[in-house]
């Protein structure tokens, strides 16, 4: 019995603190019929013979479940007992010594915190990664802390399956959507449970939810048939212009930017902003003037540099492959959007751009969305919002639609949040 990813999806790692007036292979058994995916039998203090008795118990248990049975750290007793594999840490035997002595039809999981040590656990065998300690946990008091950046770092670099482990429970599960993990190791959140049977079927269904095979793939199978793109941050890569356009205007004039100047755009109106540079920059031109070079930088920009997010042009291709059909809902002008994806080649992929101007409102209402929605003639449910910023996202979800978060640099901020209201999130278009 060899690794897949499924494996990795509800991985329950044993821990014999809270068995109370049950026996550990009680509490296994209420795991396995909750939904377990893998059992991981991890005893740190139980003598060697006890230890024996229970994994060949336990064994059996998880042959009649069809479920995998591994062992941690103690790769003799995983060899003898004939469990189907061993998992081991950074300060265990090495993981190419222990592929070596289990032989290759045994299934090895080692412990990653780092990319390099993902890297070289996949080239020493290991068949998937445990990483962790993604949330601050109690149950293993050395366990060093791994960004969800590192998690997700270590999921592209590597093609083994990645189950992240620590502190992971059924309320923040869902912060891991999009990472890229198989699934999730839980120690607490099933075995110091009242209900193991009950939890573990609940955390399955969450871990189904955020399960990123691939973000991309699960969205595919899901029953979209319409989607309404935001287009600024969500397909191009063109956020970035206001952090240097009032800088750059600046320049041309021969002056030399004071101050960060990307808040100019932030807070004002271009007239605003052309007045503000006016007064600041001692600019003799007009702020009509100001604001007409200012729309031409910006035109220009569009016209000829905004690029499309690496990926998004295949992942439309896999839509339109699908007969999803498909539209733009924007804020910017419409010609500025249309000219963008006309050079990057993609404007065939959607039905019409829709733009706020158009619909009489922004995006903190849902009407662009309800008139994107009318043209494109498909169901609600099965139309996904795209959006990259979260009060656009807020307003789709809102109105029923079902949301698509995607990750960008301008909205840093709130990813978190974007994350825990989105029904997926997109950390990029590429697989
Ligand atoms: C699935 C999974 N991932 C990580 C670990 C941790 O292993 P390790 O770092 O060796 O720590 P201990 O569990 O031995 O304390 C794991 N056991 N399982
Ligand atoms: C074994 C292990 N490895 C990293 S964190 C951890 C403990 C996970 O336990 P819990 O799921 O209760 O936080
Ligand atoms: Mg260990």
């Amino acid at each position: 019995m060899k690794c897949d990813r499924s494996m990795l999806l509800l991985y329950a790692v044993t821990d014999r603190a809270w068995t109370g007036k049950k026996t550990l292979l009680q509490q296994v058994e209420e795991a396995l019929s909750g939904g377990a995916t893998c059992i991981q039998l991890r005893e740190k203090e139980l003598p060697e013979e006890e230890f024996r008795q229970e994994a060949l118990a336990v064994k059996e248990l998880c042959r009649r479940y069809h479920v995998p049975f591994l062992i941690n750290d103690n790769v003799e007793l995983a060899v003898s007992c004939g469990a189907d594999g061993v998992h081991v840490g950074q300060h265990d035997m090495s993981a190419a010594d222990v592929r070596r002595r289990i032989g290759p039809g045994k299934i090895l999981g080692v412990s990653a915190q780092t990319v390099e040590q993902a890297r070289q656990a996949e080239e020493d065998g290991a068949d998937y990664l445990g990483v962790g300690a993604v949330f601050s946990t109690s149950t293993k008091s050395d366990a060093d802390a791994v960004s969800h950046e590192t998690l997700q770092k270590i999921c592209a670099a590597v093609s083994i399956p990645v189950c992240a482990i620590g502190g992971i429970h059924k309320e923040n599960l869902h912060l891991l959507k999009g990472t890229g993990i198989a699934g999730v190791a839980l120690v607490s959140a099933i075995f110091a449970s009242p209900d193991i049977r009950k939890s573990c079927e609940d955390l399955k269904k969450l871990a189904l939810q955020i399960n990123a095979q691939d973000t991309l793939e699960a969205l595919l199978h899901t029953n979209i048939r319409g989607a309404i793109f935001d287009a600024d941050g969500t397909l191009l890569d063109s956020m970035g212009i206001w952090d240097t356009l009032g800088e750059d205007y600046l320049r041309t004039k021969g002056k030399i930017p004071r101050e960060n100047l990307r808040e100019t755009f932030r807070d004002m109106s271009l007239l605003q902003a052309a007045c503000y540079y006016r007064e600041n920059y001692a600019l003799t031109e007009s702020p009509e003037k100001i604001v007409e070079e200012l729309n031409a930088m910006i035109t220009s920009f569009y016209e000829k540099e905004a690029p499309l997010k690496e990926g998004a042009a295949a992942f439309l291709e896999e839509l339109c492959q699908r007969n999803i059909k498909m539209c733009i809902a924007t804020a910017t002008d419409h010609s500025l959007i249309r000219a963008a994806l006309k050079r990057c080649g993609v404007l065939h992929y959607f039905t019409f751009i829709l733009t706020c101007g158009q619909a009489g409102a922004g995006k903190d209402t849902p009407a662009i969305y309800e008139e994107a929605l009318a043209l494109l003639g498909t169901g609600k449910e099965e139309t996904y919002v795209f959006e990259d910023a979260l009060y656009a996202l807020k307003t789709a979800k809102t109105a029923g639609f079902p949301t698509v978060g995607v990750k960008d640099p301008s909205s840093a901020g709130q990813e978190r949040e974007i994350i825990k209201q989105a029904d997926y999130y997109l950390y990029t278009f590429t697989k």
